[in-house]
């Protein structure tokens, strides 16, 4: 494994107090950091891991049992290495996409990604590791937003209180095979993420990529921590003062990498209109990956999300309408 050195800053956000001004300098420079003292026991990503790898070695009609054109437009399940296409092309990764578990007689249930989560009966232990993952990595990021929130001088509970009351909560699992010697193709195309923050668990392999204002860097693994990202809702709520920062991910590590990517975002039912004094006057002049501005976008922050995943996954599109 390389030793990559670690160089975004790592916060302790249990004291949002003491977060708020290591969180504001981070998300004013990479919107990447990496966050220790969340709350999450150890031994639950470990769990995790063991059993998402017994998953991912199924054969593919297994895995089929639970394809993401079953789980409709609640947008759940399993999807084949090629099929999602971050950035345009194909990406080098299967993967199993996950959200709050909600029964179908819950009155959000026939909303685009709401809906029950889909689970192999193979590895029965999964079910249960990641709804105990996402109750976990919820509290976690609840966390880490009452720092942001003190970090831009609003009360600590300014989200809890509002925009994540009853949060947007996807959760994804990620195998990226070995890249072949000199594929020029990437495990995640260069994206950006589409709401208010990103904990990312990934397993020692490495591959993480960040757009910086100086250039490309790694975000190797730090054990016990999580790698922390703000979302384009953050951007667009600050108007720019925070960056929603390009990434992405190429496993040349020679093995199996997996990660764990869990998204708290808005309501998808709100709006999400800059903070007050937060107007659109600073988007620092940089052109966007994908020439989309979450500054201009008017809608629900469920329009939003329907609209970057029907783009990235083009042959589902029909589940959503
Ligand atoms: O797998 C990773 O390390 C990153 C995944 C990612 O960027 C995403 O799912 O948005
Ligand atoms: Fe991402």
């Amino acid at each position: 494994m390389t030793a990559d050195p670690v160089t975004l800053p790592v916060i302790d956000v249990a004291d949002p107090e003491r977060a708020a001004g290591p969180i504001a300098a981070a998300c004013r420079d990479t919107g990447f950091f990496y966050v220790t003292g969340h709350g999450v026991p150890p031994r639950l990503p470990a769990e995790l891991d063991a059993a998402s790898r017994r998953f991912f070695s199924l054969p593919h009609q297994d895995k089929r049992e639970i394809e993401m054109v079953r789980g409709g437009r609640a947008w759940r399940g399993w999807f084949p290495v090629g099929a999602e296409l971050t950035a345009g092309s194909p990406d080098r990764k299967e993967g199993l996409y996950f959200g709050t578990e909600l029964a179908p007689d819950h009155p959000r249930a026939g909303l685009p990604l709401h809906g029950a989560n889909l689970f192999p009966v193979q590895v029965p232990e999964l079910r249960p590791l990641v709804l105990s993952y996402v109750d976990a990595l919820t509290a976690a990021a609840q966390r880490v937003l009452r720092g942001v929130a003190r970090s831009l001088d609003l009360p600590a509970d300014y989200f809890a209180a509002g925009y994540t009351a009853v949060p947007t909560v996807l959760f994804r699992i990620f195998h990226y095979p070995p890249a072949p010697p000199g594929d020029p193709g990437w495990g995640v195309g260069e994206h950006t993420d589409y709401g208010l923050l990103t904990l990312l668990g990934q397993d020692d392999n490495g591959g993480l990529q960040v757009h910086t204002p100086g250039g490309w860097i790694d975000a190797p693994p730090l054990p016990g921590a999580f790698v922390c990202n703000i979302g384009d809702m953050l951007e667009r709520l600050t108007g720019g003062w925070y960056r929603s920062t390009p990434h992405r991910v190429r496993n040349t590590s020679g093995r199996d990498r997996l990660s764990f990517p869990f998204f708290l975002d808005p309501d998808f039912l709100s709006r999400v209109p800059p903070l007050p004094d937060r107007a659109a006057t600073d988007a620092g002049g940089r052109r966007r990956w994908d020439d989309a501005s979450p500054l201009a976008f008017t809608g629900t922050y469920g329009d939003y999300l329907t609209a970057k995943v029907a783009r990235v996954f083009p042959q589902l599109r029909a589940n959503l309408t």
